[in-house]
């Protein structure tokens, strides 16, 4: 996507030495575009963990290019297979990391050390290629969706709620749930965009407003309680999320609060819809709730906030009493029984194990084992 005017994507390798790799620090945001420069697996295990980069689909795409970084002077076995597992360990809960990594381990392991460094490039960077395609066919099934609201309610905005960020800075471009609001925009359908402010980290109100304010589409920042309350009211068309990882029964892992926005909407009958590439699929796991990890962040993240101030200043301020604990579970799993489809770079489906084996046959086996 751009900014001012400017094309980027959320990873990219440097193009005037031809290796070291860029990222937004999306901690600065949306106060400041930082651009950074890592030149080590220990730099992208940081970006990682600090959150400088998230969103499912991009942490495995900048852990692919961390392991060619480590490449770069170790090509050794050892070196390839510990590289993979520590940038492996930085995140529990997007599938997208270890399917990134897996996949870069795959075409590298025959590979000569020699030539590993200069394939780990071209592995990663299929890996990004791939990303970008896939969200953009994400936004092309899902805005038949978007349509048909449209068409009930000629002349008014689609009213849609969001959580968390899943924009193009959460992928190598484009986005998955957002970038079905972007099509839509673009396209001419008016639409209003309901953004969870999505505590402790706020990547709606930081992130995700900040990007469609960007490319000019209508939104409103609400507090991550509000939403119950909007669709009992008739405010809110559709809810489209994103995911970290969907099981084979099609359970959805998502950020913290994800599953009571879903209680919301079956209770209202507003549609939840998530939005997920194939690197989000973990046909491997079918009970969510029991089989998949739930990232715990530090309680520091819930019991402060980040904001500028009126002198411009960013500051870290404690907003909890002194003296509290705090707990920072940054997941939860919404059930497949309320999640009404899923739109995929495939097609829409149902959030089940047939549904998901009708878009990606090929991993039956998987869902066998
Ligand atoms: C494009 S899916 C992004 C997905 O990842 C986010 O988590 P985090 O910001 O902690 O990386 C959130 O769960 C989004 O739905």
């Amino acid at each position: 996507m751009n900014i001012d005017g400017v094309a980027y994507r959320s990873v990219w390798v440097d193009q005037d030495d031809g290796w070291s790799v860029r990222i937004l620090d999306q901690t600065r945001l949306p106060w400041t575009v930082e651009i950074l420069r890592l030149t080590h697996e220990d730099e992208v295990a940081h970006a990682i963990r600090s959150m400088q980069v998230r969103g499912a689909p991009l942490i495995g795409a900048v852990a692919a290019y961390g392991l060619a970084l480590a490449l770069r002077r170790d090509a050794s076995d050892a070196a390839l297979e510990r590289v993979a597992a520590m940038l492996g360990d930085t995140r529990p809960t997007a599938v997208n990391l270890r399917w990134a990594l897996d996949r870069m381990l795959k075409a590298l392991r025959p590979v000569a050390a020699a030539a590993r460094a200069e394939a780990a490039y071209e592995a990663a960077g299929a890996i990004a290629e791939d990303d970008v395609e896939t969200c953009r066919s994400i936004g092309q099934h899902g805005l038949p969706l978007i349509q048909a609201i449209a068409a009930r309610k000629p002349g008014k905005p689609v009213n849609i709620l969001t959580h968390c960020n899943t924009g193009w800075i959460a992928t190598v471009d484009y986005g998955t749930a957002l970038s079905v609001i972007y099509q839509a925009h673009d396209a001419g359908i008016p639409v209003h965009v309901w953004v969870d402010e999505t505590r402790p980290r706020n990547q709606g109100s930081a992130l995700t407003a900040w990007e469609l304010g960007r490319h000019g589409v209508p939104h409103t920042v609400i507090a991550d309680n509000a939403g119950g309350h909007l669709m009992q009211h008739g405010e809110v068309d559709i809810v489209l999320v994103g995911t970290d990882r969907v099981t084979r029964q099609g359970d959805v892992a998502n950020k913290i609060g994800t599953y009571l926005k879903a209680l919301a909407a079956w209770d209202n009958d507003v549609p939840f819809w998530v939005a997920l590439p194939h690197s989000t699929l973990d046909m491997r796991v079918r009970d969510g709730l029991r089989e998949i990890p739930i990232e715990e962040r530090a309680a520091d993240e819930v019991l402060n906030t980040t904001g500028r101030l009126p002198s411009g200043e960013v500051v870290t301020v404690r907003t909890a009493a002194p003296g509290s604990a705090g707990a920072n579970p940054a997941f939860d799993v919404t059930p497949a029984r309320l999640v009404s489809g899923l739109i995929t770079e495939r097609g829409r489906c149902d959030a089940s194990e047939a549904g998901l084996l009708g878009l990606y046959p090929e991993f039956a086996a998987l869902a066998a084992e």
